[in-house]
């Protein structure tokens, strides 16, 4: 039998949104992934860390996120390795505790234009598939250079953890834009901040 194909989508989840969910649902149910792992990075090399949310609290949005969901997980591996997090260290590191695994990359398609930029990025092209679903606004470079990438078709979702920091700061309603359980811990932060 061939090994379980996971996805991964790493992010700072800030905060988790339903874009994320419907993308990894989609990834989950629409491609040949078993399951989705929504990894949530405490320090993105490319970001500043001082405008995130604390990162117990950005895992617990998503794990609130994803209750009752058999087919994705949140991951915390990358609590427990050296910051800034490195996706290609994480790799390993998973592929270390989960053998039996084999794992894809998902990624939105804001992404792939850094993706030369990012830590051993040579490695990390050609060791793993890169699932990517199409993002509004955000142009795809050559695609050449990314033999094992693929861009998925799929409806596209204008909605980013941006907009959703900005309609909280403005006291603009996010109902609907998160899960109803991730808007209740929000709110009751706003309420005591
Ligand atoms: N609406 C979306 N469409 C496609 N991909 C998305 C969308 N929202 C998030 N993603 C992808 O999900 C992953 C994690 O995203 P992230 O947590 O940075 O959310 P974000 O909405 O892009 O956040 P921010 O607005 O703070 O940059 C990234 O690969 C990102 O490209
Ligand atoms: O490994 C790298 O060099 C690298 C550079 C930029 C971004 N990443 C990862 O890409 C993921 C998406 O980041 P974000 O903050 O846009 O959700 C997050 O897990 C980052 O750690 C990774």
């Amino acid at each position: 039998m061939s090994a379980p194909r996971i996805g991964l989508l790493f992010g700072s989840f800030n905060p988790v949104h339903v874009g994320h969910l419907i993308l990894a649902e989609h990834f989950a149910t629409r491609t040949d992934l078993a399951e989705v792992w929504l990894v949530v990075t405490p320090h993105n090399p490319f970001k500043e860390a001082k405008d995130l949310l604390p990162d117990t609290e950005r895992l617990r949005l998503v794990e609130l996120a994803l209750a009752g969901n058999p087919r994705l997980r949140a991951e915390a591996i990358e609590f427990d390795l050296p910051r800034p997090s490195y996706t290609i260290a994480t790799l390993d590191a998973l592929r270390e505790r989960y053998p039996e695994h084999d794992f894809v990359l998902l990624m939105g398609g804001d992404n792939v234009s850094g993706l030369p930029r990012w830590q051993e990025s040579a490695r990390l092209l050609a060791e793993v598939d890169i699932y990517v679903y199409p993002r509004p606004g955000t142009a795809l470079p050559d695609l050449a250079a990314f033999p094992r990438l693929k861009v998925m078709a799929a409806p596209l979702l204008d909605i980013s953890a941006t907009y959703i920091r900005e309609s909280l700061r403005v006291g603009k309603s996010i109902r609907y834009l998160v899960p109803d359980a991730v808007e209740a811990v929000l709110a009751s932060r706003q309420a005591s901040a």
